[in-house]
């Protein structure tokens, strides 16, 4: 294999991942103590926000009244698309049953969770489609109550925006609250939210840890890190259309990383060279952001043949995952370590971000080599049941109580064995002349 690196990624210096688990882990024995009090607290210090926590319906009201109705109608739309999405997901969990021997039924049912945290990140960005992508996936699964939370901004609260995509998206109650103390919030039932069964969402590091350490007890969608991209070009694959796809990725933030991966050594360098004039388009701060996550993150890997790029992609399992070359048909058929896949020039990640119908919320840093995104499926437990009758107790209980006593477990081999003595005791013979 000819793969070269035409750009490299910075070696980064080791993480500051421990100290991020230290500090949280602090915060969540605080929560766990102190409460309601100890999140108003936070909510303060972290967020300079000292309104009330719980978004009541006529607050919600209010605040949608002040959305555009042109923003409102775009948010539908996203909506509509993710809930149709979900909805046929959902459709294709079926409930079974099936007779294994005569006597001896099993069958699995889809059991929605009674309870969903829906985290909407809103440090930096307002996150409305995060609102869409994790509520309406949890309604349309059937989970009986969901809390929302994102945290709200100083002097203002949650964006109305976001509060008119949680409503839309049919969250049961509302929390301006963000960060450690939401997730803490959502698991523990304070500011009157149901307890958790699952906590879902993107967020930033301190989300993310926050629900790593928790899980176990509580249930979590994944853990995720910084949002990722990778674009695999062929030499018909526009410049402008890739370069953007790259830039506009790398606006995430400056740890989230972008990936070029194409046979075209004239595309790598003309999309190399067109970055700078992209950047300098972007609004401060996320100018900065991208220009960092490019410099220090990206990579442009040059290969000989297609099934070498693919063997990147599978190697990298990146989020995001954008073909922008031909013969699409083979590309689906080969690719399967991503997230999610946009597939054509004229698909784009920022669709999937905002508006397509798939999930947003999808596996980062790697995890998409052995996990997909955020679907129904996360919110509903497939679970099974069996039924015996005394036909297939014979057999069953015979082969039972072998494998039972082969493994040293003569209680179970006696579980199974009485069960013949009360139901399939040949019956007497009358007593005879
Ligand atoms: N992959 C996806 O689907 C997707 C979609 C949207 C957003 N995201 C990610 O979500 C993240 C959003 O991050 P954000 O920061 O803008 O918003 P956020 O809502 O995740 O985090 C904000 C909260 O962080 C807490 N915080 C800030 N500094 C802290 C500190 N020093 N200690 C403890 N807590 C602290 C505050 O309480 C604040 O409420 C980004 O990483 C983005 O990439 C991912
Ligand atoms: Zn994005």
């Amino acid at each position: 294999m000819a793969i070269r690196h035409l750009k490299s990624a910075r070696p980064q210096p080791p993480g500051a991942q421990a100290d991020t688990a230290d500090g949280v882990r602090i915060l969540l024995a605080q929560l766990a103590q102190g409460g309601e009090d100890k999140a108003l607290d936070l909510a303060r210090r972290l967020d300079g926000w000292t309104g009330p926590i719980v978004v009541t319906p006529e607050a919600v009201a209010r605040a949608i009244a002040t959305v555009p109705q042109g923003l409102r109608d775009d948010i539908a739309y996203a909506h509509d698309n993710i809930r149709r999405f979900a909805e046929a997901q959902r459709a294709t969990c079926a409930d079974m049953q099936l007779e294994l021997r005569p006597g001896l039924v099993a069958g699995q049912r889809y059991v929605p969770l009674a309870a969903a945290g829906a985290y909407v990140p809103g440090g930096r960005y307002a996150h409305i489609a995060s609102a869409l992508m994790t509520i309406t996936t949890a309604k349309v699964a059937g989970v009986g109550h969901v809390t929302a939370a994102s945290p709200a901004r100083a002097g203002q609260g949650i964006p109305a925006p976001i509060l008119y995509a949680m409503h839309l998206a049919g969250a049961d109650h509302i929390l301006a609250l963000g960060g450690v103390q939401a997730i803490a919030a959502m698991a523990q039932g304070l500011f009157g939210a149901r307890p958790a069964d699952i906590i879902v969402g993107p967020g930033n590091q301190y989300v993310a840890e926050a629900k790593r350490q928790m899980f176990g007890p509580l249930g979590i969608d994944m853990f995720a890190g910084p949002t990722d991209s990778m674009v695999l070009a062929d030499e018909g694959a526009d410049p402008d259309l890739v370069v953007w796809d790259l830039v506009g990725q790398a606006e995430h933030g400056a740890n989230s990383p972008v990936w070029l991966v194409t046979t075209c050594e004239s595309l790598a360098r003309r999309v190399m060279e067109a970055v700078p004039g992209c950047l300098a388009q972007l609004p401060e701060p996320n100018r900065s952001a991208a220009a960092e996550a490019w410099d220090s993150l990206a990579e442009v890997i040059l290969c000989d043949t297609p099934e070498e790029m693919a063997a990147v992609a599978d190697r990298f399992g990146p989020e995001h995952l954008h073909v922008q070359a031909h013969d699409l048909d083979w590309w689906r058929a080969r690719l399967s370590s991503y997230g999610s896949l946009f597939l054509g020039a004229e698909a784009t990640v920022a669709f999937g971000d905002k508006a397509s119908g798939p999930n947003h919320v999808l596996p980062t840093s790697g995890a998409a080599r052995y996990t997909g995104g955020l679907s129904v499926h996360k919110f509903l437990k497939c679970v099974t049941w069996q039924q015996v009758s005394a036909q297939a107790l014979p057999d069953l209980a015979r082969v039972t109580a072998s494998i039972s006593r082969a493994e040293g477990m003569e209680g179970h081999a006696r579980s199974a064995e009485i069960r013949l003595d009360k139901f399939c005791a040949m019956p007497r013979l009358a007593a005879n002349t």
